[in-house]
């Protein structure tokens, strides 16, 4: 199996707490992108103190109460399933900062964490907050929510959104980087991909490639399975039948997401 694809740990760390996935600098190449996914069960609590990271909050499903002991926000969250395919509630909580997140109902939360040292306010961002764009033409259509796009200056590293490709459509597509640290041309952003498919039992082929090929992985991703892109061109082709859900996370040296079309397929966006 590629080492960039992970499935589901779903370790019980303590009482009603599960962690599905948990992407760290220790088990993984990279740097600026850490993650954990965890399943809480209604009433459970998950409470962790920040270092040097900051930290986005994501009510992936359920219901959830998020506190960094002087603020709460209650009752985050907005739907039962993400196929639901609206926007949903995000925390983001900075560096040496210390949050609990308490399940109102069975949840599952993303947290998705980068590096950061200049303390900012804790914040919420909300469903209505998220901005929506419809990417793509033909079959190359996704729809995109923008929790934390660098248009938005709430972070210091981190970026955080979610695309929806439906039946038969790509996303990521054509095929982009930003693996160069090389303002304005290219950002260097490491990424991660938390998938799930609807119905279920669905798949997805997602490559992860380089220019000289160096790195040329294609993987069959399945649901709750994540794909970590620390370099490489990343598209994602979605059979007929089945909607895909990602969320992804990016981090790199400078907080813009600059990308750059392989030359070999950008020819596609000139319709
Ligand atoms: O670099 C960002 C990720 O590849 C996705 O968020 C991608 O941009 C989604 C899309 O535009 O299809």
């Amino acid at each position: 199996m590629s080492k960039l694809l992970r499935k589901p740990e779903n370790a019980e760390i303590k009482d009603g707490v599960t962690l599905v996935h948990n992407v760290t600098s220790e088990n993984s190449s990279l740097e600026y992108v850490n993650f954990k996914m965890i399943d809480l069960a209604p009433g459970a609590t998950y409470l962790e103190e920040l270092g040097k990271q900051e930290c986005c909050i994501v009510a992936v499903t359920g219901k959830i109460n998020v506190t960094d002991q002087e603020v709460t926000f209650e009752n985050l969250g907005t739907r039962e399933t993400v196929f639901e395919k609206v926007p949903t509630d995000s925390v983001y909580v900075s560096n040496d900062r210390t949050f609990e997140v308490v399940a109102v109902s069975q949840a599952r939360v993303a947290l998705c964490y980068s590096p950061s040292d200049k303390q900012l306010p804790t914040k919420l961002i909300s469903a209505a907050d998220n901005g929506v764009e419809h990417r793509g033409t033909g079959n190359n259509k996704r729809m995109v929510h923008n929790i934390l796009p660098d248009s938005d200056p709430s972070a210091n590293s981190l970026l955080v959104v979610e695309v929806f490709t439906e039946s038969g459509n790509w996303s990521s597509y054509p095929p982009h980087k930003h693996d160069q640290d090389n303002l304005p041309e290219e950002s260097f952003l490491e990424e991660t991909y938390y998938h799930e498919m609807n119905p279920s039992q669905g798949f997805v082929f997602q490559r992860v490639y380089t220019d000289d090929r160096s790195l040329d992985e294609t993987m069959t991703v399945e649901n709750g399975n994540m794909v970590i892109v620390p370099v490489g061109y990343h598209p994602v082709g979605v059979p007929e039948g089945y909607t895909s859900y990602y969320l992804n996370v990016m981090a790199g040296p400078t907080r813009i997401w600059k990308f750059y079309n392989d030359p070999d397929h950008e020819w596609i966006l000139k319709g």
